[in-house]
């Protein structure tokens, strides 16, 4: 992930290549709240690991929920079947919807029948978004229900430590045309109380009822059909249609007559299927439908292809797949698989109802960048309280590309830009803003995309960027390096690293492939003057940078790579030009996305002339042996100053003055004479330097 202030996203070309997506954050989250409910255990298989369900785990944890991890990846929870063992908590639900409608409606009731009482919080944003429609539903059943803040929205405290009597005789009214997940919620909650039998397995139900038998809850099946109804027009169908199949795999089957009423049987409990796959999330899908419908394929790929989620998906939002259709893609599937390749280009504009597909439809909007003419997506008023505004922060963003928007209360226009331009993508904390920007990053007027707070992806897809830049290509040319060249012990490593992190770049440690073939030179009994020996062994280096370790052969040489006597050893050995020759083609394949930063003696010089910033870095002589001094002491490695001050000059000297790629600013390098500068300083000097090189420097 990236947990940076912000990515710069150069300009993409072309796209190709296979992504598994992670598992879909709506059922991830049903689920574990169903198999936290059911008797029995169960071992849900690839559940999503982000934000969300993190906290969703986080609470059933706090519940008494006991889960472990299996070693098939699996996880595995032990039902409490419908008791409840902690009877008061303070829940924290971050910004996770699916997290805070849910566990409401399911502690109210469990707070009203066992005498409970827990409050539910989450971030600001979550206190904004309403759920007076829910709390009225629970309150008209006699729940206990406080709005701890402003009426209408969370915080919330469920329960008063007292049972009640629930009124389930009587219809339970809820509103459908704000949100679905108000029903979704009352439909997880109410088989908990369908039931007059009260559970007989206690606390922390580990065991699996034996095959064939019926799990005990004690008593004969009693209880009433509990009937909900829907007051207005319900939105999100596609989500609730997610909610009624994952009941039935935990054994309850909900009656539908249309999307108005919804009947729960009496007698209905939850029972654990064993075991439970999560599909690949749809709504991340988008990006890379999208993807594949805007981008050139690279050659010798056949488009994109995407795994976990497919055309049998029970997720709503894989209907995105016609929406793209009608823009012009070509997407073929099966099951558990899609493939996307580009269709009719420009894409085609769309006039489209999106109430079934809200969250994928903020993909369209992007997409309707590249469209021959305006496109508009209709029927999204759920968008405004979503994470953000997203109708609002959707037009603003799209302006920045140059577009015409038009918004409405519950639509958004978008007029493709007649002349792109770019700029820097606010976020909202919002991750569907951040994943469906990144595309932009194929305008064709080869412009970068910087995308603000980006580890705001965390909420669904952790590696969104990562697996992104995976499938895009586009020429070296494009890919952005920062190099930084100096004599030893100037404090390039340092410098390069911490810049490479804070911008989210690839490094390249370029000494380190020198010092390598030394230790292989040593290790093989190649002498270090035997050009043709060495560049035999520096041609097929079998080096491995794992985990911030290096390894030769399978061999950890993390520890001598770096000592003096290495650094000693490379430098005879980077003399020599057929050594330097057979690293070259090594370190251009550093060149990856989203940029790198270089560091050696010949960055700027000889492997990435073209780069837009070269740092020349220097320090004085006796600087930089204390420097080296203090560094291996803290290593416990002894050293005597003065013969470091005496190798140093003499490593500079033979650096300098050799034949091939000697150490020397290039001619539009900036020189940083760090003498005087602690190692922050440096690093925003930088900074700063790269942040003037790039189009954002305005905003
Ligand atoms: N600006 C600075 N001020 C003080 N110490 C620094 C500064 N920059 C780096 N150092 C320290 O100097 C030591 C040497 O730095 P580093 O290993 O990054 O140098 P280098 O130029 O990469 O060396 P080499 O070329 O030999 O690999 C480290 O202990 C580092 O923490
Ligand atoms: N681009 C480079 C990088 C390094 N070298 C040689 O390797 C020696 C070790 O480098 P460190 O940065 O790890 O200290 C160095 O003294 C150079 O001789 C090089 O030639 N070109």
């Amino acid at each position: 992930m990236y947990a940076i202030d912000h990515l710069d996203v150069p300009p993409l070309h072309s796209a190709g290549g296979t992504v598994r997506l992670p598992g879909s954050k709506s059922i991830s989250n049903r689920v574990l709240l169903l198999a936290a409910l059911s008797v029995g255990y169960t071992d849900i298989a690839d559940l999503l690991d982000s934000d969300d369900t993190r906290v969703m785990l986080a609470a059933l944890a706090q519940l008494g929920c006991r889960i472990e991890p299996q070693a098939d990846g699996a996880l595995r929870v032990h039902g409490l079947g419908g008791a409840l063992p902690v009877k008061q908590a303070q829940l924290f639900l971050g910004n996770a919807g699916t997290a805070m409608r849910p566990l409401t409606a399911a502690l109210a009731l469990l707070a009203s029948v066992h005498g409970g009482a827990f409050e539910l919080s989450g971030i600001a944003r979550m206190h904004e978004r309403p759920i007076g429609d829910l709390v009225d539903a629970l309150r008209q059943l006699g729940c206990p229900v406080d709005c701890l803040g402003q009426d209408g929205y969370p915080p919330l405290r469920l329960g008063n430590g007292t049972p009640q009597t629930l009124a389930l005789d009587q219809p339970i009214r809820v509103r459908g045309d704000v949100s679905s997940q108000f029903l979704t919620a009352l439909l997880l909650a109410l088989p908990l109380v369908a039931t007059n039998r009260a559970p007989t397995l206690g606390t922390g139900v580990s065991s699996q009822p034996p095959e064939g038998t019926v799990p005990s809850w004690g008593g004969p099946a009693t209880g009433r059909d509990i009937v909900i109804e829907v007051v207005g027009e319900l939105i999100s169908r596609p989500y609730i249609e997610i909610t009624l199949n994952l009941l039935e795999r935990f054994s309850v089957s909900v009656r539908r007559d249309g999307w108005q009423r919804f009947t729960i049987p009496a007698g209905c409990r939850y029972t654990s299927p064993g075991r439970i796959p999560v599909e690949g999330d749809a709504s991340s899908a988008s990006y890379f439908i999208a993807l594949g419908a805007l981008a050139s394929p690279t050659p010798g790929s056949d488009g994109i292809t995407i795994e976990g989620v497919g055309l049998s998906s029970i997720q709503g939002d894989i209907r995105f797949v016609e929406a793209a259709r009608l823009m012009g893609a070509d997407i073929s599937g099966e099951a558990n698989r899609l493939h996307i390749r580009r269709g009719a280009w420009p894409l085609k504009a769309i006039d489209l109802d999106c109430n079934h597909i809200p969250d994928a439809a903020m993909t369209l909007a992007v997409m309707a960048l590249f469209a021959d003419g305006p496109s508009t997506l209709r029927n999204i008023a759920s968008w405004r309280v979503k994470e953000t505004d997203r109708i609002a922060a959707m037009a603003t963003e799209c302006r920045k590309f140059g577009a015409l928007v038009e918004e409405g209360a519950d639509f958004i226009r978008i007029t493709p830009p007649s002349s792109w331009t770019t700029g820097s993508i606010h976020t909202y904390d919002d991750h569907r803003v951040a994943m469906c920007f990144s595309l932009a990053a194929f305008n064709p007027a080869g412009l970068p995309v910087r995308i603000e707070d980006p580890k705001c992806v965390a909420k669904t897809f952790p590696d969104y960027f990562e697996t992104l830049f995976e499938v895009c290509q586009t020429p070296a040319q494009a890919i952005p390096v920062i190099c930084i060249d100096g004599p030893t012990a100037s404090g390039k490593g340092t410098l390069a690293s911490e810049v490479a992190q804070r911008l989210g770049y690839q490094l390249l440690d370029s000494g380190a492939l020198y010092r390598a073939t030394a230790l292989a030179a040593q290790d093989a009994g190649v002498d270090l003057d035997d050009e043709p020996g060495l560049a035999r062994l520096a041609a097929q280096l079998p080096l491995a940078f794992r985990d911030h370790k290096v390894f030769l052969g399978g061999r950890d040489i993390t520890d001598p790579l770096r000592l003096e006597s290495t650094g000693g050893m490379a430098s005879r050995v980077s003399q020599h030009l057929a050594v330097r020759s057979a690293l070259h083609a090594l370190q251009l394949s550093f060149r990856r996305l989203p940029g790198l930063v270089a560091d050696g003696r010949d960055m700027g010089t000889v492997i990435f002339p073209d780069a837009p910033l070269k740092v020349y870095l220097t320090a004085s002589a006796e600087q930089r042996a204390q420097r080296r001094h203090k560094q291996l002491i803290s290593k416990g490695i002894a050293a005597n100053i003065d013969s470091l001050l005496a190798d140093l000059k003499m490593r500079d000297h033979r650096d300098s003055s050799r034949a091939h790629a000697p150490l020397k600013p290039a001619e539009d390098a900036l020189l940083l004479d760090n003498s005087e500068l602690g190692i922050e300083q440096s690093v925003q000097q930088v900074l700063n330097w790269w942040q003037g090189k790039t189009v954002f420097s305005e905003t």
